[in-house]
């Protein structure tokens, strides 16, 4: 069977976190998103926009089964635990379901695996077991495969929900290089942690090959919104356009 028809568009729409994080996101934008979201073809399986639109999003989507996920140390993935929690606490407050983490990455590059992991808990222990927490590795930057692995290790032994390749604001985004490492990883203690493809997605072509990869190496059945994500800006479109034919 072909991707296409194993992935057909529909199934990825309920598969994706749709995105919006740009800096000069307004509420009237956000409302917009969250209107296209109630598309006729399904729903996206959360929205994800920045901690000051949490609000606005929960609004517009009452009454409907989008979560609200949010991001936390983005992009910049700096390494203060006590700033992170507090990120998180606030952005649970306002009402978000999920929280996109992003890795104190250089930290992890300067071999400081303890203060790495010192942000990853505090987000952790700020979610509680309630919250899904996505840890976003920005592999780009991590580059070697040796490194995601470890970032990979480090954030399955932190018990995140999701390990997420990119915060699509980097030069190197999502690769399906990364994606194998991480999957691997995820494969190796069992497949209870999910994975998120994010970053430069733009095509269905390119969603399906995360989705094929996962499949391949986790099963047909472990790919649902509850362990796979696709994470994209410029998805939605390419979706409905195929969706309405
Ligand atoms: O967290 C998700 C990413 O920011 C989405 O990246 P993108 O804008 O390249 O689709």
């Amino acid at each position: 069977m072909s991707t296409t028809e194993l992935f057909p568009a529909a199934r990825v729409l309920g598969l994706l976190d749709l995105t919006s994080l740009g800096e000069d996101d307004t509420p009237a934008r956000i409302r917009s998103l969250c209107g296209a979201a109630r598309s006729a073809h399904g729903l996206p399986a959360a929205v994800c926009i920045y901690p000051e639109h949490i609000t606005t999003a929960r609004e517009a989507l009452a009454g409907t089964a989008v979560k609200v996920a949010t991001v936390v140390n983005f992009p910049e993935g700096a390494d203060d635990p006590q700033r992170i929690a507090r990120e998180t606490r606030r952005a649970i407050a306002a009402g978000a379901d999920e929280i996109d983490m992003v890795l104190p990455w250089r930290a992890l590059q300067a071999a400081d695996v303890a203060r790495a992991r010192a942000g990853v808990d505090a987000c952790r222990a700020a979610c509680g077991p309630g919250i899904a927490l996505k840890l976003i590795l920005e592999t780009g930057e991590l580059g070697t495969p040796e490194l995601i692995r470890q970032a990979c290790e480090l954030g399955l032994d932190a018990g995140v929900d999701f390990l997420k390749t990119s915060t699509g604001k980097v030069s190197v985004n999502a690769t399906p290089e990364a994606a194998a490492v991480m999957l691997d990883a995820i494969a190796a203690r069992g497949g209870r942690c999910g994975f998120k493809a994010a970053g430069g997605i733009r095509t269905l072509a390119d969603a399906r090959i995360y989705l094929a990869l996962a499949q391949a190496r986790l099963g047909a059945d472990w790919v649902d919104p509850a362990r796979f994500r696709i994470g994209a800006s410029a998805l939605f479109d390419a979706l409905l356009a195929e969706l309405d034919g």
